[in-house]
């Protein structure tokens, strides 16, 4: 990207082949293939879709109820409790006159009915997201949607980009205005009750949405012969906005939105926006909100379209929790600079991830952080991280199958071979020499390439980093012994609910989740007061002392007290996995041990 990330400067998508007249050409062809970028085998194998019994409506909210005195509170209630729930509702009585709306769904119609040429006037542009085009293309590889879209920054005024608003037909760009200040006011009184919700002043959150700058986003679904083998859009949350609002143009049902680890057909009401919390609200709201995944599919006959105008912060915003619904100063989020976070979203950098993936990332982290504190008893702490669903023991299942067609299917991961996999000659992990971080004369050029490698890689190999050989092949033995033992011996150690110390499996958070291929053992071991010693293995015997005795003698006086090193170990050969966290010990952990347990620790 060429200079400061701002809203009419968002990064390049690469372009990619109109979807409209791809799908033409295929049916006027007799075809029913499609070519294999838009085929999407995760969309049915990695989350259930809910049946066809199973419905969901977004609860429905009356907004003349919400701004009536006499029913507001009420109303407002029913607004807070649907946020706080499914992240979705359909509104109501919203006040936007019925010819607005249709008046813009016959003028995107009639957009999308232009022949590619006439579109082509207003396709995106090298470092725009505005314009006509696809979704956000990173990498030649990346799979793609089964849509087109046209993306319009509509307010403050300043902002608008008319380069990018059709002028055919001639009615577009009244009718796309008209129905941008109509939203603008409900979306204003929306946040300005949100705020009262939240029990917030208004102004706290107005503030962030100063202007209430606004983008609008034309989605053109056509139909395809594999509908159900493609995805319209990506599963994603709305990452940039705070509220969206979203019309459906057309009586064809696409929109699914994820609960509860499946995803739902949403049929909205005839007339009814959907309004969806966007990643932006749910930081501010400190997590009281619920940014929720969302995705469309298509139909095998029918195009679909819809409009989802954006309601954003300020450029200059900070996004973090609003002061007033930090509790006892619990934020489950750090601020960050609004552009920054764009800057993140549609930056150059975005290095082969989709946008959609890295958005779906932030979804993940705060998911997890949901789920982690709804499951927990009281406090977290380090010994109480929430508990994990007991599921199968690896190890005995894989003695125990016969062939690789009878692995259960919680275990298969599609999506593991859909991600690329790099040649050995793309590159390879740095390595740091610890040796020569610790000498003065070569300290400042190896710290440089740690410095690169945490930027780049995230990952480094360490070498020369002092730890005893003996130590090592110690541990290495010791965790090897253990995982031999008979489960019944391993099981001594289990893990327990409300505690994710001990032999188990990794987190495990819904019924539905896919399952790792591996068995872990996870211990706390600084410090020392946090050992729970409940979970130490005592087979093979030396397990424990190597942490309590033999280290310390191995350690040189000037490095005792200090954390020397932290290696997670995980087994990926399909027979046997294992994970632990090795922190060394030192005479401290020798007398503690000594005291808790009264055993002879030696010297
Ligand atoms: O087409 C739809 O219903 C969903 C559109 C959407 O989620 C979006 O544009 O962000
Ligand atoms: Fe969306």
């Amino acid at each position: 990207m060429a200079g400061e990330v701002s809203f009419s400067n968002m990064g390049t998508s690469i372009p990619v082949d109109n979807v409209q007249a791809l799908a033409a050409s295929i049916y006027d062809q007799g075809s029913t293939s499609v070519p294999p970028r838009y085929l999407r085998p995760e969309a049915k194998t990695t989350d259930p879709i809910a049946s066809d019994g199973e419905k969901i409506e977004p609860p429905v909210i009356d907004f003349a109820r919400l701004i009536d005195c006499r029913t507001s509170q009420e109303e407002s209630a029913k607004l807070h409790n649907a946020f706080a729930g499914l992240g979705f509702v359909q509104l109501i009585n919203h006040g936007v006159p019925d010819e607005v709306i249709e008046k813009l769904k016959a003028d995107i119609i009639d957009f999308f009915n232009l022949p590619l040429e006439e579109k082509k006037a207003v396709a995106q542009l090298p470092n725009d997201l505005q314009g006509y085009g696809q979704a956000f293309v990173v990498s030649e590889d990346q799979k793609l949607d089964w849509g087109d879209m046209l993306f319009l920054m509509t307010r403050p005024l300043h902002i608008r980009n008319m380069r990018f608003w059709p002028t055919r037909p001639p009615t577009f760009r009244d009718t796309l205005s008209s129905y941008s200040v109509e939203l603008k006011r409900v979306a204003a009184t929306l946040f300005e009750l949100i705020a009262k919700c939240l029990g917030i002043a208004p102004e706290e959150l107005l503030d962030i949405f100063e202007d209430l700058p606004q983008g609008a986003r034309f989605n053109y679904y056509p139909p395809s012969p594999k509908a159900d083998e493609v995805l319209g859009l990506s599963p994603h949350s709305d990452a940039t906005p705070g509220l969206t609002l979203l019309l459906q143009v057309n009586d064809v049902p696409g929109l699914q939105i994820k609960h509860q680890g499946k995803w739902f057909l949403v049929d909205p009401l005839p007339g009814a926006f959907l309004v969806n919390v966007g990643d932006m609200l749910e930081i501010l709201s400190n997590g009281e909100y619920k940014s929720i995944e969302h995705r469309a599919i298509v139909n095998t006959r029918r195009e679909r379209l819809s409009v989802a105008a954006f309601h954003f912060p300020k450029e200059d915003a900070v996004i973090g929790p609003l002061p007033g619904l930090v509790k006892e100063g619990k934020a489950k989020y750090k601020s960050e600079n609004y552009r920054a976070l764009m800057k993140a979203f549609y930056g150059s950098k975005l290095d082969g991830k989709s946008l959609v993936e890295r958005l779906k990332l932030k979804l993940i982290s705060s998911c997890k952080l949901t789920v982690i504190s709804n499951t927990m008893a009281g406090e977290p702490s380090f010994q109480n991280m929430g508990t994990s669903i007991p599921v199968a023991n690896v190890q005995a299942l894989a003695a125990s199958i016969a062939d690789s067609s009878s692995i259960p299917p919680r275990y298969i991961r599609p999506e593991a071979k859909t991600d690329l996999v790099a040649r050995a000659d793309e590159g390879e992990l740095p390595v740091i020499d610890f040796g020569r971080l610790l000498d003065p004369g070569f300290s400042q050029q190896e710290s440089a390439k740690l410095h690169d490698a945490c930027v780049e890689w995230g990952f480094f190999h360490l070498i020369n980093h002092q730890v005893p050989e003996e130590v090592v092949e110690k541990m290495k033995a010791d965790i090897a012994d253990f995982f031999k033992l008979p489960l019944e011996e391993r099981k001594k150690v289990a893990q327990l609910p409300n505690n994710i110390e001990g032999y188990g499996q990794a987190f495990v958070v819904s019924d539905e989740q896919k399952l790792d291929w591996a068995d872990i053992i996870f211990l706390l071991t600084r410090p020392l007061h946090l050992r729970n010693m409940r979970f130490w293995p005592s087979q093979p015997l030396s397990f424990r002392l190597i942490f309590i005795c033999f280290i310390p003698r191995l350690i040189k006086p000037e490095k005792k007290n200090r954390l020397l090193s932290c290696s997670f170990m995980h087994g990926t050969e399909l027979t046997q996995g294992h994970a632990l966290l090795l922190l060394y010990g030192d005479e401290e952990s020798s007398r503690h041990f000594d005291g808790a347990h009264g055993q002879k620790t030696g010297g």
